[in-house]
């Protein structure tokens, strides 16, 4: 039997089995092993092809958002072949409009069929779009270029889901499962869990807070069924047994998410309103170009970018030319955002003037561990001293 049955035939036992407290422990068992085979799927070695890798597009300026959304076979059940005459959601036409690289723009599905890279720059950063081929259902298990696209998810700081406003509901949640099915929990943060293996000692187990979702006893059975029978667990937040799995499995991804609906031209006013108050939704027309620069913001805004401002000895700070980075960046990205061959010979640094320097607006010496915020100054000469002269260091 290949994983994709196995996966199949667990997911049916799970819908057979009512949940309640007899059977919350062969159900902790079964969420268990569906992750494992789900693991599985998306290991390159698998026999269903070349899983887990996503395009070879290199990651390239201070941030990258990818673009996903269904084709439109998916979105309308009347269609069976390749379409000539009903469109896509439109990620091409959204890159075409915010950027300066065209992808190719059609009213077929599976214009596009590969990673196309665009830039949008924005308050000095730089942000990478990603568009991508639509996909259908069943993705996340192999079907048309699906596990590619959602691989390619994976490596993404923000995901743009992109929807057809005109289209049923259901395209959301359904786009939802298929990127949980690879690992990408969205708009979550890691469960707050420490676990740590070991060689010997049982396994002990702590929790800070009460647990009202899962308890010990469910967690002891999937430790068991990973036949981890040495290591630590102390849970800080109430957490699910999900949770649990998906800090045991490890290689989940936790990255911010927004709604994006396109074609509110083609809607009514009520239809947009309601769908524009849904939370972490984004209404827009790319045909009409409305609300473009409110997505950017958005986009913006979730990537929680730092800017930072270099300043040179006994100059003003270069304003026109920020250091972008994400958000808790160090000194240290500061100097691999300057110069990658700073940072090895690194002392100290200067944060002038800036929010987190205590003794603003003096200048205050910090470690390479440092982290700065948004309008953080730091000193560029600082910086590139670079260990080779404690004196010029002191005379600043
Ligand atoms: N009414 C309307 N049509 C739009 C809008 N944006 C794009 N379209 C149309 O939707 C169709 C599909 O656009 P694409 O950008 O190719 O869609 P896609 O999602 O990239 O499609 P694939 O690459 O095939 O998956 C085109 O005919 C566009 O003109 C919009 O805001 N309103
Ligand atoms: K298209
Ligand atoms: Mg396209």
């Amino acid at each position: 039997m290949g994983v994709v049955e196995k996966i199949k035939e667990i997911e049916e036992e799970m819908a057979r089995t009512q949940k309640n407290k007899a059977t919350e422990y062969h159900l902790g068992l079964l969420k268990a092993k569906l992750a494992r085979y789900r693991a599985q799927l998306l290991e390159p070695a698998s026999k269903s092809g070349p899983a887990g890798v996503g395009f070879d597009v290199q990651k390239s300026g201070d941030a990258r958002v990818a673009l996903i959304g269904f084709a439109l076979r998916f979105l309308d059940d009347s269609i069976s072949e390749p379409s000539l005459s009903f469109p896509s959601v439109g990620k091409s036409t959204l890159l075409s409009k915010t950027t300066h690289t065209a992808s190719e723009v059609a009213s077929y599905e599976f214009t596009t069929l590969t990673a196309i890279p665009g830039v949008i720059e924005y308050q000095g950063a730089r942000i990478q779009l990603l568009d991508l081929p639509g996909i259908v259902e069943g993705a996340s298990q192999g079907r048309g270029r699906g596990r590619q696209v959602v691989s390619t998810a994976k490596t993404a700081d923000l995901i743009l889901i992109m929807l057809d406003a005109t289209k049923s509901e259901e395209q959301r949640r359904l786009l939802e499962i298929e990127l949980d099915a690879v690992g990408i929990r969205l708009n979550k943060h890691k469960p707050d869990i420490v676990f740590k293996r070991r060689t010997t000692g049982g396994i002990t187990f702590n929790s800070t807070v009460k647990l009202t979702q899962t308890d010990e006893k469910t967690i002891r059975t999937i430790l068991a069924g990973y036949k981890l029978h040495n290591c630590d667990v102390m849970i800080r937040e109430d957490i699910t047994t999900d949770d649990f799995i998906d800090v045991l499995i490890g290689t989940r991804k936790y990255i911010p998410c927004l709604y994006v609906y396109n074609k509110i031209d083609s809607i009514s006013l009520e239809q947009m309103d309601k769908l524009a108050r849904t939370p972490n939704t984004i209404v827009i027309s790319c045909e009409m170009d409305l609300n473009l620069d409110y997505l950017i913001e958005r986009m913006w805004a979730e990537l929680a970018l730092v800017k930072v401002y270099t300043k040179k000895r006994g100059a003003h700070p270069d304003l026109s030319d920020p250091i972008c980075l994400r958000k808790g960046a160090t000194i240290e990205d500061v100097c691999n955002g300057v110069h990658r061959s700073l940072a090895p010979n690194f002392r100290y640094g200067l944060v002038w003037w800036g929010k987190s320097s205590k003794f603003s607006p003096h200048a205050q010496k910090v470690s390479l561990q440092h982290q700065v915020q948004d309008e953080d100054v730091v000193s560029r000469s600082m910086i590139e001293l670079n260990g080779q002269s404690r004196m010029k260091a002191t005379s600043i």
